[in-house]
């Protein structure tokens, strides 16, 4: 199988079509070669001259306030508090603000390593510890080797398996002995191992009975009284009038946020589902864990303020992934690819999908295919700029709904593009010793949490959520599926419309700071050339202003290092 090269602008995505042949390639500018004859010990080309930034100090000014954070959705900048203190019951003592993010694990920052005052190490993207890949003739198979080093250093080790394992058997034998008919299973990212270090564990309670029992508000009350009273945890907070009721808090012995939700078994039925998309989708739990990763560190990733939850994030992954040409026919191994098919992603959703009228579906085998969004109510919105995606499981859920900050989503997306693609050029031109301790991924990834190990202890330590719903998938499965009535408590002052009117409230007000251009949806769709888009000094024409201006290199020299990259697929 080939690697792939990077092209500028390469497969073009056509609206509401789920068939490859209608996609147009880019010609030339798709350049897939084989890298086996090349030799790693090979000297990079030779920098045929300086680097941009030294060249042209004027155009260096927009990458580097990229790079600051100034021109496109920037890295969240709070970092932990070294000092832990407790509160008055011994708990770990949580500010608003840790309380709320929590989730991206900000502890303690080592800054003293010896390794970075020889500068192979930069506590902002610890992955690259001992693994330098500067040598790589491909700057994207660099790219690729950084994906996996920083898959390796979030996977969990086995003391964080085990905390996890024990926290959820620690409710799960509280509340089964205050309510013996009931059960408690996990989904969502801890039962499907597509977690970071910080994610929060979803939990359900079902009754053995499947009579949703606990399906009511005093269960509810019941049993966050209950977790309050015999501090099971901290934070803790009943929210009854959400469209799913949930009660929220944070384990206490090791931080870890906790959803419970009640009756509600889709999440177990999604969860398996994810597992089998994960088997079938080589390539799926790195860009997901990257993808996810990287709306953390923005704070793009928290629903309730119109992020992308880890649900929707897994769904555009899947889809991109199958819906790829080169994927979807095998002439590319995705495992192989994994850093030309992340700068592709970041293109396909930061500039050429179209979000005002294409919808992402899923049939009957989980297969995603595009649809217009006119096909289904659950789709549409007043505002048509807003991503659209089928609950794989309800075609009457749109899973994407709350996603009300589209434009940062897509601005950071489209940054990230221009982003990794410049860093690809910067460093082919660099030579070993300029290439020397920097990161590829480092340009739009940054790690705060405590200095890990590299120890993936998936193989070593049983995840007991996993196992269960891959293992005892029939289990899962006989879980009847309850329609959304069933489920769906709302209380008489938040009902389904007023629901619907606060979503769009939120859009509203999103929006109209930058109202989003009517583009024609060819445009939308990335079937005009983008370069053509971008004026000589690199700043984007268009009104939308979407597109960060970070290209200080010279449009006919970048096009020239692509079209060089000359070889055929
Ligand atoms: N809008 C939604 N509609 C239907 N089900 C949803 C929706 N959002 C979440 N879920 C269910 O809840 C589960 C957990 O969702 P969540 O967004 O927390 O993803 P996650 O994979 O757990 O990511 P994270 O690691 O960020 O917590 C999903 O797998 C899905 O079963
Ligand atoms: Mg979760």
């Amino acid at each position: 199988m080939s690697k792939r090269k990077l092209g500028p602008s390469k497969a073009r995505f056509v609206r509401a079509e789920n068939s490859y042949e209608k996609l147009e390639d880019a010609g030339d500018e798709v350049v897939m070669v084989s890298s086996s004859s090349e030799s790693e010990n090979e000297e990079p080309p030779a920098k045929k001259q300086k680097p941009l930034e030294q060249e042209d100090s004027a155009d260096s000014a927009p990458r580097d306030a990229m790079l600051e954070n100034q021109d496109f959705i920037g890295f969240e900048t709070s970092s932990g508090d070294e000092n832990e203190e407790f509160d008055q019951q011994g708990s770990p003592k949580i500010s608003d603000s840790e309380n709320e993010y929590l989730s991206n694990d900000e502890t303690v920052y080592h800054t003293k390593s010896a390794d970075y005052k020889t500068g192979n190490f930069n506590p902002k993207y610890p992955w690259i510890r001992n693994n330098d890949h500067s040598r790589q003739i491909e700057i994207s198979d660099w790219l690729t080797m950084e994906i996996k080093d920083f898959i390796k250093y979030i996977s969990p080790s086995a003391e964080e398996i085990k905390a996890r394992n024990n926290t959820v058997g620690k409710l799960r034998d509280c509340i089964t002995g205050m309510w013996p008919d009931a059960e408690v299973h996990c989904f969502g990212s801890f039962a499907t191992d597509l977690y970071l270090p910080g994610s929060d564990i979803d939990m359900v309670v079902v009754s053995k009975a499947r009579n949703n029992k606990y399906d009511n508000r005093s269960s509810l009350y019941q049993l966050s009284s209950y977790i309050r009273n015999h501090r099971l945890g901290v934070n803790v907070e009943a929210i009854a009038k959400a469209k799913v009721p949930i009660i929220k808090f944070v384990d206490p012995a090791t931080k870890i946020h906790i959803d419970i939700s009640f009756e509600r078994t889709n999440g177990i039925k999604a969860a398996e589902l994810i597992i089998s998309w994960l088997k079938d989708t080589p390539g799926l739990r790195e860009l997901v864990l990257i993808v996810k990763q990287f709306l953390s560190v923005r704070k793009l990733n928290i629903v309730h303020t119109g992020g992308l939850g880890g649900f929707a994030t897994i769904c555009l992954v899947r889809s991109f992934l199958k819906l790829h040409p080169r994927v979807a026919t095998k002439s590319i191994d995705p495992l192989e690819n994994l850093g030309v098919l992340l700068i592709e992603f970041f293109e396909l959703y930061g500039y050429n999908f179209g979000y005002d009228n294409t919808a992402i579906a899923f049939d009957e085998d989980g297969d995603p295919y595009y649809v217009p969004k006119d096909s289904n109510p659950a789709f549409q919105n007043r505002n048509p700029f807003t991503l659209a995606i089928q609950d794989p499981h309800d075609p009457g859920n749109n899973i994407s709904r709350g996603t009300f900050n589209l434009r940062d989503i897509k601005r950071s997306f489209g940054g990230a593009f221009e982003l990794l693609v410049n860093k690809c050029y910067e460093m082919n031109q660099a030579t070993y010793k300029e290439r020397l301790g920097q990161s590829v991924l480092g340009d739009i990834i940054k790690y705060k949490g405590k200095q890990r190990d590299f120890e993936d202890a998936r193989e070593l330590v049983q995840n007991e959520a996993l196992a269960f719903v891959s293992g005892e998938s029939s289990r899962a499965t006989s879980l009847p599926p309850l329609p959304s009535e069933q489920y769906t408590i709302i209380s008489e002052s938040e009902s389904e419309s007023e629901y619907e009117k606060h979503l769009e409230q939120l859009y509203e007000k999103s929006q109209s700071k930058q109202p989003e251009s009517n583009k024609n949806i060819d445009e939308l769709m990335g079937l005009n050339d983008r370069e053509s888009e971008v004026s000589s000094n690199g700043a984007a024409s268009d009104s939308e202003q979407e597109k960060p201006s970070t290209s200080k290199l010279d449009k006919t020299a970048r096009r020239e290092y692509w079209l060089n990259k000359s070889g055929s697929f």
